[in-house]
């Protein structure tokens, strides 16, 4: 079932609502140091005198069984039973590791998302996916858990940074591109920037839930949201090995989103024009992700680990056309090398 999720001037204010009903034992707010400074003011108001709050240090590399065992301690420490409700406040490291946290914990404690990033508040938030990397692997290790609410502020944007925010346009790109061809065209026309997000917040929520209803666990038509990821996810977990490589998952998506399209013109799904559209796009708002050819094979051999394959069979999410994923496409190392390659020629 989807979690009831409030968007706009209301959120805060109906989080503030469940948070004092008397069946929650304890709050306890889960932030980053960025969060903790630049959001939790804007909550606070709305926390009960007595909450209790948990802060990790930010980050991709953070997101970590480290980072949980430190959680699971301060709650042990704090006695929180199992009525308290875990408040996760942040970017998509904090609802998915929360998640993951408030999930294991005395077997699971109630948690409510209160994304402050654009990804977070337009796909991590949303779906019920939590988890954490593991030995190098994107969120290798994770539960299927839906959060009891989603509570969504856009004012927490404000003081996002530029980076942040076009790395969270990578995933509503997504989400057009794989079912709303009308939507990704008129954005072609305008431009990325100066938009009112709450629209495009609702929209992309709207995409994803009518996806995520159908196939919670992610056994076939989910796998369409995550299209870009295969690729995306292999050169964010090569990158995030590497100190002072590392980059944001929205753009380890983006690239992956030009590789999974190039894939799709080579499947005769996609038209090459297309594809020139796509990239063209894609390129005119982010930076080419920078590694060299003899990386290829080993950045490729780590989609071998991608959760939608089955066996030594890579299942790829493909266009076939604009505004339609196709899931369950087999592709191979030697292939995703290959569009590596052509991404890198751009
Ligand atoms: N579960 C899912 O469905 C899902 C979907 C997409 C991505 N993800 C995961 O989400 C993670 C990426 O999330 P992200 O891009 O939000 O990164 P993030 O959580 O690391 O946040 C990005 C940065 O912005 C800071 N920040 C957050 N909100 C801020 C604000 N309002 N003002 C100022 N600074 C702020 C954070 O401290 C951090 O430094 C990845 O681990 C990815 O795998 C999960
Ligand atoms: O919700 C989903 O399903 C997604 O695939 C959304 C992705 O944007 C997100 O990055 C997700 O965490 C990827 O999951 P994974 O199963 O590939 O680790
Ligand atoms: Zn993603």
């Amino acid at each position: 079932m989807n979690s009831t999720i409030t968007i706009g001037p209301e959120a805060l204010p109906a989080l503030a609502e469940l948070l004092y009903r008397p069946a929650v034992s304890r709050v306890f707010v889960l932030a980053d140091n960025h969060t903790a400074r630049h959001c939790l003011p804007l909550l606070e108001p709305q926390l009960p005198a007595d909450y209790c709050l948990i802060e990790i240090p930010d980050g991709e590399e953070y997101k970590t069984l480290a980072t949980c065992d430190k959680v699971w301690c301060q709650l042990t420490e704090q006695r929180a039973d199992r009525h308290a409700v875990l408040v996760n406040l942040g970017g998509g490291v904090i609802t998915d590791l929360g998640g993951f946290s408030a999930a294991l914990y005395k077997r699971g404690i109630r948690f409510v998302h209160v994304p402050t990033t654009l990804l977070a508040q337009v796909d991590a938030s949303v779906g019920g996916k939590t988890g954490i990397d593991f030995q190098g692997y994107k969120n290798q290790l994770g539960v299927f858990q839906e959060a009891a609410a989603v509570f969504i502020e856009p004012r927490f944007l404000d003081t996002l940074d530029p980076r942040q925010l076009k790395a969270g346009y990578a995933e509503v790109l997504k989400h057009w591109l794989i079912a709303d061809a009308d939507a990704f065209n008129t954005q072609r026309r305008l431009g990325w920037l100066n938009q009112d997000w709450a629209p495009i917040i609702q929209e992309s929520i709207a995409l994803k839930q009518r996806i995520v209803e159908q196939d919670p666990l992610e056994a076939g038509p989910r796998k369409l949201l995550n299209f870009g990821h295969t690729v995306g996810h292999a050169l964010e977990s090569y990158l995030l090995n590497q100190p002072g490589r590392e980059i944001l998952h929205g753009e380890a998506v983006a690239a992956g989103i030009v590789c999974e399209s190039w894939l799709s013109v080579q499947r005769g799904l996609l038209e090459a024009e297309e594809l020139e559209k796509i990239e063209t796009f894609v390129m005119s708002i982010y930076e080419r992700v920078p590694f060299i050819l003899i990386e290829t094979q080993t950045i490729a051999e780590l989609a071998l680990q991608d959760k939608k394959n089955r066996g030594k069979t890579i299942n790829c999410t493909l266009l076939n056309g604009i505004g339609n994923g196709v899931f369950n496409q087999v592709v191979t190392v030697a292939e995703i090398a290959e569009s590596l390659h052509y991404y890198h020629r751009l």
